[in-house]
């Protein structure tokens, strides 16, 4: 039995599912709360749990603070160095539309009071002030690179214009409301790192009646597709190495390999067994932050020409409304059918691959269902079937972005 030790019990979060294995082992979900009675050693430690005592990993458990939650030390921390912010620099295709949605609105500009959110190094705030004419840009930055982004401001003479601000939005108080809030918060499969509930919150906050949301909407789109490269290599290839047979070794690798979902993927045009679909639509004046919790949308693929169907690839565009009435919308589209972006897109590798034909239809649903606990995290699963003449099959699928 174990002596009790005398300071209070700390509350811990499951991030894990914990099968005991013993009598004197207590089970737990992911999202249970733990009281910790006693760390008696670093791997075990004595724990209550509905009414019970017993022994819980603690590599199963996390200290249920906020910001562990949101892990904002390591994202900040991240964002503090210049390898993120070199990579969103040097793709064009990014910041090139930032910048043309700030030349063509260049005149509506003038006067205007605009918000740049996680500016990072500043790029969307100087291209406001050289571009245009605005009253002011605040520009809002959390991460140690903000110092430098000051810097940057006056070595482009632009300090009378954009004011920079070292914080979370969250907790910073402007001194006033704007115009224009614009912000490149956009994450792997769009919502990634769930940036936009900032957004959201600064929107609610900042933002004047009537004011313009940059992007204004934004769009996760999704292609059934083969993936005959990532297959063989990562799959096929255990069937005869070197003439011998490691095929029992396939459901680890299909473990290991695709069971999240592969963020770096570039599709290519001939690889989509269809016409790509917008699954998911955010209107950025009215999303709410509790609608983050659960996305989902529905697909209908008519399959093109005959292939394979490996699994199904996502990508994301962004719309950005003119502040002239009957302007130009202009998009920012990280799909195959555009420049490739540092975005790349999203391969979700299904269980096993299947055959299809022409005429073929791929129907069902897709979401996106926010991690209760890690909350830059999501979990995407995709409920589909097929309808063929060959075969007929409901299929669920979940891969976890990341945790
Ligand atoms: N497109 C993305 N996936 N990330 C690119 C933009 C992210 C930038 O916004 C900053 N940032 C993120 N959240 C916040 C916040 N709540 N407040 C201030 N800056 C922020 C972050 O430090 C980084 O410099």
């Amino acid at each position: 039995m174990h002596e009790e030790e005398n300071s209070a019990p700390e509350e811990f979060i499951g991030i894990a599912n914990f099968q005991a294995s013993g009598a004197d082992q207590l089970s737990f979900s992911t999202g249970d709360r733990v009281l910790v009675h006693n760390k008696s050693s670093a791997d075990w430690w004595w724990a209550e749990f509905q009414g019970c005592y017993g022994y819980v990993p603690s590599s199963y458990l996390q200290l249920d603070t906020e910001e562990d939650v949101w892990q904002d030390d390591e994202y900040f921390g991240n964002y503090g160095t210049l390898r993120l912010h070199l990579e969103m620099l040097s793709d064009k295709p990014r910041t090139e539309t930032y910048r043309q949605v700030i030349l063509s609105n260049s005149a509506p500009l003038r006067g205007k009071v605009i918000m740049d959110l996680g500016c990072g190094t500043g790029i969307i705030s100087l291209f406001c002030a050289c571009l245009s004419q605005p009253a002011a840009v605040y520009a809002v930055e959390a991460s140690s690179v903000a110092e430098y982004t000051c810097a940057l401001v006056k070595q482009n003479r632009c300090e009378n214009v954009v004011k920079v601000f070292q914080a979370r939005i969250e907790e910073l108080t402007l001194p006033g409301k704007v115009d224009v809030l614009v912000s490149e918060w956009m994450g792997n499969c769009l919502l990634f790192e769930f940036m936009v509930e900032s957004v959201v919150l600064a929107r609610d906050r900042w933002l004047k009646q009537g004011g313009m949301m940059w992007p204004s909407s934004a769009c996760l789109t999704l292609v059934p597709c083969q993936a005959l490269t990532d297959y063989s290599e990562k799959m096929d290839f255990w069937d005869r190495p070197y003439g011998l047979d490691f095929s029992c070794l396939k459901p680890l690798a299909q473990k290991e390999f695709f069971s999240k979902p592969k963020f770096n993927h570039q599709i290519v045009p001939e690889d989509c067994l269809s016409a790509p679909s917008d699954v998911i639509t955010l209107n950025m004046h009215t999303l709410q932050v509790s609608d983050l919790e659960k996305l989902s949308g529905n697909f209908s693929f008519t399959v093109e020409k005959f292939g394979t169907l490996h699994g199904f690839t996502a990508w994301f565009s962004a719309q950005f409304q003119s502040l002239e009435k009957d302007g130009t919308v202009l998009e920012l589209n990280t799909g195959p059918h555009s420049e490739l972006t540092h975005w790349k897109q999203t391969l979700f590798m299904l269980d096993s691959p299947v055959t299809v034909h022409e005429g073929d239809c791929i129907a069902g649903s897709i979401t996106l269902q926010r991690n209760p606990i890690w909350r830059r995290h999501m979990t995407i699963t995709f409920q589909w079937s097929i309808n063929s003449t060959k075969v007929s099959q409901v299929q669920t699928n979940s891969f976890p972005m990341w945790r």
